[in-house]
């Protein structure tokens, strides 16, 4: 951790990642796992023909075509749901539309990727398939894995652990649980968690824990991530900060919509919630003080339009800003809140945490595993070590970080 962050490095000093490089990660998502969820999609609905011809249009656009705008067809009555972030995307999408998708930067060709989508399915339309999650199935589906059951099984043994070790363990499996992500698992074979090193690259965690001392009244922001295995240790966590006063109050930032497959929307966070209150023991105990923290507003969930934009928090607009500056600290969840957070950058991997996250309206934690080219805050001696091994440790997610800045 840095005490006195140097002035921020400007984003030109680190060139942005696009996916024009075939072969490099960006470019396989583009090129491999964009086409592959569009047919997941498909085959997991029974979609009308124009739903199919809009999915075609869209493969064809993202594989073998340019850049489209959102379609001119689509609702501008602003009381319609659809009509909320034409003029947005518009501008955000100006220098682009027009151009092949490998060429723009990758964070605005995934997050763009994603409107598209849901565009297709008529997610914001006014008719029957208004608000019908396209990825609900396999967030739906993930919750009824065993391996979930399992994890919540595990909280009856550590309920009897040292609070400073179940802390510890908690806050692992909320970082862990990152690895939980769905796209993540379009394309590879077997991510399973046994072929994982778990290597932490860098460990602020007790920095972490020194800003939420017990028993002061802390407000704690979480921006989540992804839903199910991710969330659900997530808000495991937040029980415990909250039983253990290390916060009087949490704040879970949610997607206001379906987003990067995964991504946890209040629907999703519902469903995690009722599966908690409907277990046995110790999650069942965690599920019910969970509903009652939110009837208290002790607990608080929130979603912001800018939380599916493809812009840098460093960007963020002012109300988001004034809403976070009431946090003690914020946790920042996962693989693309964090280059959002430091910006979507081939950086130094040595370039200084606290310096790139400066702009941040408050103290901030990344709790991510490592599944894109971004890192930043890495020892010399670290980063030898990881680029003598060989390995994909920077895609591959089977590396993590905690990295706090003060
Ligand atoms: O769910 P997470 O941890 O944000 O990970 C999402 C990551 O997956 C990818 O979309 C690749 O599939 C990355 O580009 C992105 O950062």
């Amino acid at each position: 951790m840095t005490d006195n962050p140097s002035p921020t490095p400007t984003p030109h000093q680190a060139p942005v990642i696009l996916s024009d490089e075939p072969g490099s990660f960006a470019h396989e998502v583009l090129a491999k796992r964009h086409p592959a969820l569009i047919q997941r999609v498909r085959d997991a609905f029974p979609y009308s023909r124009r739903q199919h011809k809009a999915l075609d249009t869209l493969l064809d656009e993202i594989t073998n075509g340019v850049v489209e705008p959102l379609a001119p067809s689509a609702p501008s009555d602003p009381s319609v749901p659809s009509a909320h972030d034409h003029e947005q995307w518009a501008e955000w999408g100006r220098e682009h539309f027009g151009r092949p998708w490998f060429d723009a930067p990758f964070l605005w060709a995934e997050s763009y990727f994603y409107r598209r989508l849901l565009e297709a399915v008529e997610y914001f339309g006014t008719g029957p398939w208004q608000g019908v999650d396209p990825f609900a199935p396999f967030k739906q589906a993930e919750l009824l894995t065993p391996a979930v059951h399992q994890e919540l099984q595990a909280l009856d043994a550590l309920a009897s652990t040292p609070a400073d070790q179940r802390a510890t363990a908690l806050l692992h499996a909320s970082l862990w649980g990152n690895r939980a992500d769905l796209g993540f698992r379009v394309t590879q074979a077997n991510p399973t968690p046994a072929a994982a090193t778990n290597a932490l690259v860098a460990n602020d965690e007790s920095a972490l824990w020194r800003l939420l001392p017990a028993t002061a009244d802390s407000t704690i922001a979480v921006i989540a991530d992804n839903a199910g295995r991710e969330l659900i240790p997530d808000l495991i966590l937040i029980d415990h900060l909250l039983t253990h006063r290390h916060a009087a109050r949490a704040i879970l930032h949610l997607k206001p919509h379906p987003y990067y497959v995964s991504d946890a929307t209040p629907t999703d966070t519902i469903d995690s919630l009722r599966l908690l209150t409907q277990a046995p023991g110790e999650a069942g105990a965690i599920g019910h003080r969970l509903q009652a923290a939110m009837a208290t507003d002790r607990l608080e969930i929130r979603t912001h339009p800018f939380f599916c934009a493809p812009l840098p928090y460093a960007n963020m607009p002012d109300d988001l800003r004034d809403q976070l500056s009431t946090a003690t600290l914020t946790i920042l969840k996962g693989d693309l809140n964090y280059r959002r957070l430091v910006g979507d950058h081939l950086w130094d991997p040595t370039t200084p945490f606290a310096d790139l996250t400066a702009h941040f309206p408050t103290p901030v934690a990344a709790l991510r595993t490592l599944k894109s080219d971004v890192i930043t805050g890495l020892d010399q001696k670290t980063l030898d070590t990881l680029e003598r091994s060989g390995s994909a440790w920077r895609t591959s997610g089977t590396h993590a970080l905690i990295q706090v800045r003060r």
